[in-house]
C-alpha cells in the first residue's frame, strides 16, 4: 500500500545537487540516516543513487527538493534497526600500517569519520610480506639448526614485538603465531623444499598479525573492533597457490557472515587482506601480491557498500609511477576501466584484479593516501566525463618478453592464429599486447606471475619450441610495455604527440597496439630507454601547454 507523505525539517538542496526531475526508490536503512541539507555535490547524490537499490522507498527531487512521496509495506520500526548498517570499506595497505605510530594514525583516521561504520582490511606491516618469503627461502638451505638465526625471521619478530609493546597490547597477541611461524620455517628446512602453498601459508602470518595487533589496539582505546581471517569466513579461491582467483560463492559467504555478526554484537570488522582458502585444497590461498585490493573489493560487493576505500602513501593514483618521476600528479577521476587497464598495465597502485567486484558492484573506489588524509585522492567510477579527457596516466611495464612469430605457411592463415593461441592456451601463460598481420604475429608475455625465474626461462624454451614446429620465431627479452592510458577517441592526436617525443629521443618503437581496448595503446621499447621515454613522455603531455592540450593532458 502506498502513502505519501514529506519529513518534517527537509531542507531544500541546491537545484544543481540533482537533475531537475528525478525520483527513485531507497531502501529504508538509508531513508533513516539522510540528512537532506548534506547533498550539495553530486556525490552525495551517486551515493544516495547507490542506496536505493533496494525497493522500498520512493524518493522525488524535483527543482532541488527532495521529498519522500511513497512508502511500502516496511514497518517503522526498521529504520531505526537498519541504521547501524555497515557503510563502507576502508583498506590500508602495508605502507600505512609500518608501525606503531602508523596503526595509531590510522586508527584516528577511522575515527574521524563517526558517520561511517566501516569494514577494514589491512595488508601486512611494511614490508612484512617480503621478508616471510626471503625467510621461506633461506630455510630452503639454511638447515634446521640455523631457523632461528634467519635474519628475516627476527627482524618480523622485533618489528611485531617493538609494535604490541608501543601500542601497550599483550603480546600473546602475536606470540603464538611467531612460534608457529619458527616452526613452519624448521619445516621447510627439514624438508629442503619451499611450495607455492607453503609460500602462501607463510606470508599469510603477516596479515593475520598485523589485524590482530589492530583489533587488540582498537578495543584498548574502548572502539568495540573483530578480528577475522579472510580464510575462515568465506573467501574461497581456485587452487592456484600464490594468484588465486575468488570465487563466485565468497559473495553470499562473506556478507552472510560479517553481517550476521554485525547485527548481534556490532564491532567494527578488521579483516586480512590477501588471503583466502582453496575450494578444494582448504588450504590458506593469496590473491597475488598487492592482493589486499581485491578482497576490500569482494567486501564491498558482498555487502553492496556505499564506497570502497584504499587508502595507501601517494595522494591517489598519479600521472605516472613517482618512483621513475617524482612529479607525478594525482589524477583525479578515473572509470573502472581505465584503472584496470593502470593496473594491469603495471601500475603497482591497484591490483590487477580489483576494480572487477568494484564495476560488477557499481561501487565507487576511492584511493586516497593515509598520510595526508586531507588531499583529494582518485575517485574511480563507471563513468566520467571524457568530453576534454586526452591523457590519464602513463604507465611501465618492465622486463617484458617479446616474440615474433612469421609463420612457415605450413597452414593457412586462420588455421596459424588458431594454433599460436592454442598454443599459449594449453600452456596456460598469458599474452599482454597482440600486432598481427596475415602471415606474422608480434606479442608480449606477462611473465609477473610467476614467482621463480627459473620456471620463467623453462617455460620460454617450451613456448619456443611448440611455436618453432610451425612458424619461426624471433625471441626478444628486456622489452617495456609504454601504456598510455585515456581517451583513445583522441588516439591521433595521443599517437601524433607519443610519436614526436619518441623521435626527439631517438627511441624506436618495436610494436604498438591500440587494440579493444577504449582506453589503452601500448608501444614497446627497450627496457634500457623505457624510464627515459615516460619521463619525456610525462612533461610533454602533463607538463606543457602544446596546441590542443591544456597542461594536465586534456583538450582544449
Ligand atoms: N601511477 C601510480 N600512481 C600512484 N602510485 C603508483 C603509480 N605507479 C606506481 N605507484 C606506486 O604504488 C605505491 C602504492 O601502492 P602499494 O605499495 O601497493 O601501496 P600499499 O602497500 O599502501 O597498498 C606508491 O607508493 C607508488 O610508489
Ligand atoms: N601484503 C601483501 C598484500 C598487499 O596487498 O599488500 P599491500 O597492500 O601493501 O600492497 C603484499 O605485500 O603483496
Amino acid at each position: 500500500m502506498a502513502a505519501s507523505f514529506q519529513i518534517s525539517g527537509v531542507k531544500t538542496a541546491p537545484s544543481h545537487s540533482f537533475p531537475k526531475q528525478t525520483s527513485f526508490h531507497c531502501r529504508s536503512a538509508f531513508l533513516s540516516q539522510l540528512n537532506f541539507g548534506s547533498f550539495r555535490s553530486t556525490d552525495s547524490y551517486r551515493r544516495l543513487r547507490h542506496c536505493c537499490k533496494s525497493r522500498v522507498f520512493k524518493v522525488s527531487c524535483e527543482g532541488g527538493n527532495v521529498d519522500v512521496i511513497e512508502r511500502n509495506e516496511v514497518e517503522k520500526s526498521t529504520l531505526g534497526e537498519a541504521k547501524n548498517e555497515l557503510t563502507c570499506v576502508m583498506k590500508f595497505g602495508g605502507s600505512s600500517v609500518a608501525s606503531a605510530e602508523r596503526i595509531r594514525e590510522v586508527a584516528d583516521l577511522i575515527l574521524s569519520f563517526p558517520n561511517e561504520r566501516p569494514v577494514v582490511v589491512l595488508s601486512a606491516m611494511g614490508k612484512t610480506t617480503n621478508k616471510l618469503l626471503l625467510a621461506g627461502e633461506k630455510a630452503v638451505s639454511c638447515g634446521v639448526t640455523k631457523v632461528d638465526t634467519i635474519e628475516e625471521l627476527g627482524f618480523i619478530k622485533e618489528l611485531h614485538h617493538r609494535t604490541v609493546d608501543e601500542l601497550g597490547v599483550e603480546r600473546w597477541i602475536v606470540d603464538g603465531h611467531l612460534e608457529e611461524l619458527e616452526q613452519l620455517l624448521k619445516g621447510i628446512a627439514m624438508m629442503k623444499e619451499l611450495t607455492l602453498r607453503t609460500k602462501d601459508y607463510i606470508v599469510s602470518f603477516g596479515e593475520c598479525m598485523s589485524t590482530r595487533i589492530f583489533a587488540a589496539y582498537l578495543d584498548k582505546i574502548g572502539v568495540k573492533a573483530r578480528q577475522y581471517d579472510a580464510f575462515e569466513i568465506g573467501f574461497i579461491t581456485t587452487d592456484d597457490f600464490t594468484n588465486a582467483d575468488i570465487l563466485e560463492a565468497t559473495y553470499t559467504a562473506v556478507a552472510k557472515r560479517l553481517n550476521d555478526d554485525w547485527n548481534s554484537n556490532p564491532a567494527i570488522p578488521i579483516v586480512t587482506g590477501f588471503l583466502g582458502k582453496g575450494w578444494r585444497s582448504c588450504a590458506i590461498t593469496t590473491l597475488g601480491r598487492g592482493g589486499s585490493d581485491l578482497t576490500a573489493t569482494t567486501i564491498g560487493k558482498a555487502l553492496g557498500l556505499r564506497e570502497i576505500q584504499v587508502w595507501k602513501d601517494v595522494d591517489g593514483v598519479l600521472t605516472c609511477d613517482p618512483n621513475i618521476y617524482s612529479g607525478a600528479q594525482p589524477v583525479p577521476y578515473l572509470t573502472f576501466e581505465e584503472a584496470a587497464e593502470l593496473a594491469y598495465f603495471g601500475a603497482q597502485v591497484l591490483h590487477p584484479q580489483s576494480m572487477r567486484p568494484a564495476r560488477e558492484g557499481d561501487i565507487p573506489v576511492r584511493v586516497k593516501n593515509s598520510y595526508n588524509p586531507n588531499a583529494p585522492g582518485t575517485l574511480i567510477t563507471g563513468n566520467r566525463d571524457m568530453s576534454k579527457a586526452v591523457l590519464t596516466s602513463i604507465v611501465l611495464k618492465r622486463n617484458v618478453t617479446m616474440l615474433d612469430i612469421v609463420s612457415t605457411r605450413m597452414l593457412g592463415q586462420f588455421g596459424f592464429l588458431a594454433k599460436v593461441f592454442s598454443i599459449f592456451e594449453d600452456l596456460g601463460i598469458s599474452v599482454d599486447v597482440v600486432a598481427t598481420s596475415e602471415v606474422s604475429i608480434s606479442l608480449t608475455l606477462d611473465p609477473s606471475k610467476l614467482w621463480s625465474r627459473e620456471l620463467i626461462q623453462q617455460e620460454l624454451d617450451h613456448v619456443v619450441e611448440e611455436l618453432e614446429k610451425i612458424a619461426v620465431v624471433n625471441l626478444l627479452q628486456h622489452r617495456s610495455i609504454i601504456s598510455l592510458i585515456g581517451n583513445v577517441q583522441r588516439s591521433s592526436l595521443i599517437l601524433e604527440k607519443a610519436f614526436n617525443v619518441l623521435r626527439t629521443n631517438g627511441v624506436n618503437v618495436q610494436m604498438i597496439s591500440q587494440g579493444a581496448s577504449k582506453v589503452n595503446i601500448s608501444l614497446v621499447v627497450n627496457d634500457n630507454e623505457a624510464e627515459e621515454c615516460v619521463r619525456a613522455l610525462h612533461s610533454s603531455f602533463f607538463e606543457s601547454e602544446l596546441p590542443g592540450l591544456d597542461k594536465c593532458g586534456s583538450a582544449n
